[in-house]
């Protein structure tokens, strides 16, 4: 029987357990390592869910690398389906930086799409993405995603920063919904 937890009005049921997941983000640390090695990375990783991921990815990449920590403020833009994204806390330039964005998912895609498009405004030489999980069967966007440490189903997933209703972000394994 896999371990059941309750979240608010919700069951989830053990899913991907740690050793898993950081094995995947072993392996993309290696990609980053190699594909970044003498370009000076700037790492972008976005609040909240994107925390343990990123921190977990910083330690297992070695090649001399900044990173920061944003926000992203949502807004209703011209067309309904997607919304801009404002960029909040970027402080450092990345004018001419080669810029990996660290997120925790790309479900539909629609965040990372706008994100991109955002970043483009500030001239980086090259953004890349990294994330740890990716649902393909989800994506309603054409995207181009670098790094992936796992892919998934699309089911509500909890767990290893990601939340239900802000709750679950610390648990160290991942649960999906039942
Ligand atoms: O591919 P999409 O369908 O756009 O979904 C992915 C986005 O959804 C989550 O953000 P959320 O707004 O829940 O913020 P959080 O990181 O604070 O949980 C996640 O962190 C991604 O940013
Ligand atoms: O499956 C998910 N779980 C938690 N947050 C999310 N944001 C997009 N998809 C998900």
């Amino acid at each position: 029987m896999k371990e059941v937890i309750t979240i608010k009005d919700k069951q989830f049921e053990l899913f991907i357990e740690q050793g898993i997941i950081e094995q995947g983000i072993k392996r993309i640390a290696e990609q980053i390592d190699s594909d970044l090695k003498g370009k000076d990375p700037i790492f972008l990783a976005v609040l909240n869910g994107a925390f343990m991921f990123a921190g977990e990815l910083m330690k297992k990449v070695s090649i001399p690398s900044e990173i920061t920590f944003v926000r992203l403020a949502s807004y209703q833009g011209t067309s309904t389906t997607n919304k801009v994204q404002e960029v909040l806390g970027l402080n450092e330039s990345i004018e001419g930086r080669n810029v990996v964005i660290v997120e925790d998912i790309v479900d539909s895609g629609n965040t990372m799409v706008a994100l991109k498009k955002e970043l483009e405004k500030y001239n980086p030489l090259e953004v890349k993405v990294a994330t740890l999980l990716f649902k393909p069967a989800a994506l309603r966007q054409k995207l181009h995603i670098d790094y992936v440490a796992l892919e998934i189903p699309n089911d509500f997933i909890v767990g290893y920063g990601l939340d239900y209703d802000g709750y679950g972000r610390n648990l160290k394994d991942i649960y999906k919904v039942k």
